[in-house]
């Protein structure tokens, strides 16, 4: 294990922002791979305050030194060997403690009010845990006096399967808790880039001016997965690509791409257009479905050279799914700023890389006087890539060099890659981000209960749909771009999906 500096040098965070963390599901998956080296990274940044305890929940038997021996196992494994810090990891792994609980009964939670007892920090509680118990829990939190007016909740995604059933999740933990002590997690909001997307196009007069419907022709974005299923089949065929992320993280994303400026960065402003985006979105009606909407399922292919198994043939797989892996749509947000411009989207498993990218295209000029053959490529593109290699290209058009090559054209990137332009700062997973927010008590990387229900609103009439037409999904071979058709959805627009990767 290496000795750093980082610790030693750096300062406890913010008393103000100490709290006392109740960790449900804290032996689960998203614990163990994301949220305790998130929360190592806050405390070895010195942004835990000293008194801040952790407290796992789950349902297995445990003391505080097994478990404690479980996590430090985990981090030694999930951090880089420049991360691990003796000294970070003792005082972290201090701070943990655990609880045998099983959630869905009140029997057991008096034992949480007792860890509170005469405790001045506002109690966090986190569900990392399925959706359909987070009422219960809250319920027997309230039940059982471990909570007071200044306790928050944070529940992960996805809340509920259609509107209905998240209205009534929502609705329960609302009993409980009021809106303004809730955090909606949508990891994609805490990565780097995705901030930086509010910065660039509120903080630069140059894209502030050019963004709408006047000047930019299309937008693309992709978030493409090279894995597979990994182990969670059952969670995924109830679920499927839409609900799983378009539901969620592609439609924040186009809202942060499509949102009017906000008047100020408080939550509820940023989160007041945010609605008014999803508000907008195009249902897809009648022929739209057939044709702007492809939905995929891989079959048997390659990743990185190795031979993977389809979709069917994953662990656990009922062969009959029609479950879809693979999305890829055109919508429209109908608005005085956008209406005309197609926004392309595509999401999908088993994708030849792991690219999350965003790339606006800006209209041509209105009169073009260079060579006819390089009409195509004569127009700016703004790619906002969210990872890997975090960063923002400007595609701009400038003469091709050389004495032979005439008044030729060559697109080249003004580029900003975060990690060469800044290399000293180390780019922090979202959840760093997020939990630190949750820390402080500042919603604005949250999602509100209005925008979950507005996004499913949209997804629900595209899965009736769906579901009326009962077609089943086109196949695509694993590490490939997604099924043929996602490919003619776009072309058939003379336009085609940004492949300088
Ligand atoms: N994993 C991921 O990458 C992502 C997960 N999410 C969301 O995060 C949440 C957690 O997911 P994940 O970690 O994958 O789920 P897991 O099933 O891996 O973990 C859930 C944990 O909760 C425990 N648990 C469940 N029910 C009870 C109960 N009644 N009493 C006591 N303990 C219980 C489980 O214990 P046991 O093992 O004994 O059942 C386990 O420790 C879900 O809402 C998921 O949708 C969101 C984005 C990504
Ligand atoms: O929420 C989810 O996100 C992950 C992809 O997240 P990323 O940060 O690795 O891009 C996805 O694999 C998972 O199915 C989904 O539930």
């Amino acid at each position: 294990m290496s000795q750093s500096n980082a610790s030693q040098s750096a300062p406890l965070g913010d008393p103000n922002h100490a709290i006392d963390l109740a960790l449900f599901g804290a032996l689960g998956d998203l614990a163990m791979r994301k949220l305790f080296p998130a929360l190592y990274h806050l405390d070895r940044e010195g942004l835990m305050p000293e008194s801040t305890r952790i407290m796992g929940l789950a349902r297995q038997e445990h003391d505080a030194a097994s478990f404690r021996k479980m996590v430090n196992e985990v981090l030694q494994k999930r951090l880089k060997s420049n991360e691990q810090d003796q000294q970070s990891l003792e005082r972290f792994l201090a701070r943990l403690d655990y609880l045998k609980l099983d959630f869905s009964s009140v029997d057991g939670y008096d034992a949480i009010r007792q860890w509170r007892k005469g405790s001045p920090r506002p109690m966090v509680v986190y569900l990392s845990v399925g959706a359909r118990i987070y009422g219960d829990i809250c319920h027997h939190l309230q039940a059982s006096k471990s909570l007071d007016n200044e306790s928050r909740v944070v529940v992960e995604k996805p809340i509920g399967s259609d509107l209905h059933s998240s209205i009534e999740i929502n609705d329960a933990i609302g009993e409980v808790f009021p809106e303004s002590r809730i955090y909606r997690i949508d990891h994609y909001l805490g990565k780097e880039t995705v901030q930086n997307l509010i910065a660039l196009r509120f903080a630069n007069p140059l894209f502030g001016t050019q963004w709408n419907q006047n000047n930019i022709s299309h937008v693309e974005i992709t978030v493409a997965e090279k894995v597979g299923i990994e182990g969670r089949w059952g969670y995924f065929d109830e679920a499927g690509q839409l609900r799983d992320m378009v539901q969620n993280h592609l439609l924040q994303l186009l809202c942060l791409i499509a949102m009017d400026p906000p008047s100020n960065l408080d939550a509820d402003a940023i989160r007041d257009e945010k609605v008014k985006v999803l508000k907008a979105l195009k249902p897809f009606v009648g022929e739209a479905l057939g044709r702007d909407v492809v939905r995929g399922q891989y079959i048997a292919g390659n990743s990185d050279g190795q031979a993977v198994p389809g979709y069917l043939e994953e662990e656990d797989a009922n062969i009959q799914s029609q479950t879809e892996t693979f999305v890829a749509m055109k919508t429209e947000v109908a608005n005085w700023r956008w209406a005309g411009v197609p926004f392309y989207l595509r999401t999908g498993k088993r994708m030849p890389e792991k690219l999350s990218q965003i790339v606006i295209h800006f209209r041509q000029q209105p009169h073009y006087i260079f060579d006819p053959d390089q009409r195509g490529i004569a127009s700016n593109k703004l790619i906002i890539r969210l990872q890997p290699e975090e960063g923002i290209a400007l595609q701009v058009l400038t003469k091709d060099s050389g004495l032979d090559k005439g008044m030729r054209l060559r697109p080249g990137p003004l580029h900003l890659d975060f990690n060469s332009a800044f290399p000293k700062s180390r780019i922090p997973d979202a959840y760093e981000r997020l939990l630190l927010e949750v820390m402080k008590g500042q919603q604005y990387l949250f999602v509100r209960r209005d925008e979950i229900e507005h996004a499913w609103r949209w997804c629900d009439q595209l899965i009736d749909g769906w579901k009326k037409r009962d077609t089943p999904p086109r196949r695509y071979p694993a590490g490939s771009w997604g099924p043929v058709a996602s490919i003619a959805m776009i072309t058939q627009d003379g336009r085609s999906w940004y492949e300088d990767y």
